[in-house]
């Protein structure tokens, strides 16, 4: 498939677990300056491809590419390296830890000192801490979350965990981002806010891969979504081309 050269794109690919295709030959690009949303029955495979695109998982067939470079084979940590961050279907934050710090590890990739010179508070794992706190303490401020930097992360309610989530992959600073069901267990005015935000982000450039269950907000929010069925693509197309798709409403959205 002949894409965008900067477009994340999963290419042709199959995943088998044991005896179950959970992913048969799909093809989907991620573009920047997009909201791209992947919906789809339990069990179709929206998950699967998440977690392909973000090195989790490797593919059994087909590929994985930014531009032109096959990420193929290569690790999480080298994806996060290249401009890809993910959020989790259940916030993955460290409890003990302040809502800032946790922003922090989003950072990591970006550091320029060693080990050693960590350990022992060298000048340049200072100045890496400096840099990160700031850019940290500065999405946090953008995403709503500015007054409460010193609570720690296990007393924060469930809408402000999935907000620091983003926030801790924005701090990566990446161009793909990757979100599992982040509508999941918010209210209306939350999911107001977190359309906003991704709103927001989209319109400073990044590409944005939406999983997730609340078809009005993907269908509100998406520039594009893509149809899951059994581990295979239903339909492809904008908002009202996927909605009003007879097959989409007969296999997932209802009548
Ligand atoms: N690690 C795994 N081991 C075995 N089977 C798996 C694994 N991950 C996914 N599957 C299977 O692959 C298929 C696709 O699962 P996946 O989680 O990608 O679907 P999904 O569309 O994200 O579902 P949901 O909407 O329920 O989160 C399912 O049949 C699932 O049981």
């Amino acid at each position: 498939m002949t894409s965008p050269v900067t477009s994340l794109v999963a290419d042709n690919v199959t995943k088998t677990f044991g005896g179950i295709h959970a992913l048969d030959g799909v093809t989907l690009d991620a573009r920047p300056a997009e909201i791209h949303g992947l919906i789809g029955p339990n069990g179709s495979g929206k998950t699967t491809l998440l977690n392909l695109l973000c090195g989790y998982y490797k593919p059994d067939g087909g590929a994985i590419r930014v531009g032109e470079k096959d990420l193929t084979g290569a690790s999480v940590q080298s994806r996060a390296r290249l401009d890809i961050a993910r959020t989790f279907q259940k916030p993955r934050l460290l409890g003990s830890l302040s809502v800032l710090d946790n922003a922090m590890l989003g950072g990591w990739v970006h550091t320029e000192a060693g080990f050693v010179e960590t350990l022992f508070g060298m000048p340049r794992a200072l100045k890496d801490e400096r840099r990160t706190r700031d850019s940290a303490r500065d999405i946090l401020a953008a995403i709503g979350l500015g007054d409460i930097m010193d609570r720690r992360a296990d007393v924060l309610d469930h809408a402000h965990q999935r907000f620091l989530e983003i926030a801790r992959g924005l701090v990566l600073g990446p161009k793909f981002l990757l979100l599992d069901e982040p509508a999941g267990g918010l209210a209306e005015h939350e999911i107001e806010a977190l359309a906003d935000v991704l709103r927001t982000l989209r319109d400073c450039g990044l590409g944005i891969l939406i999983v997730e269950h609340h078809t009005d907000f993907v269908f509100k929010i998406s520039d594009r979504v893509t149809t899951l069925n059994l581990g295979q693509t239903l339909r492809h197309g904008t908002p009202d081309e996927v909605r009003t798709d007879p097959e989409v409403i007969r296999v997932y959205l209802g009548a």
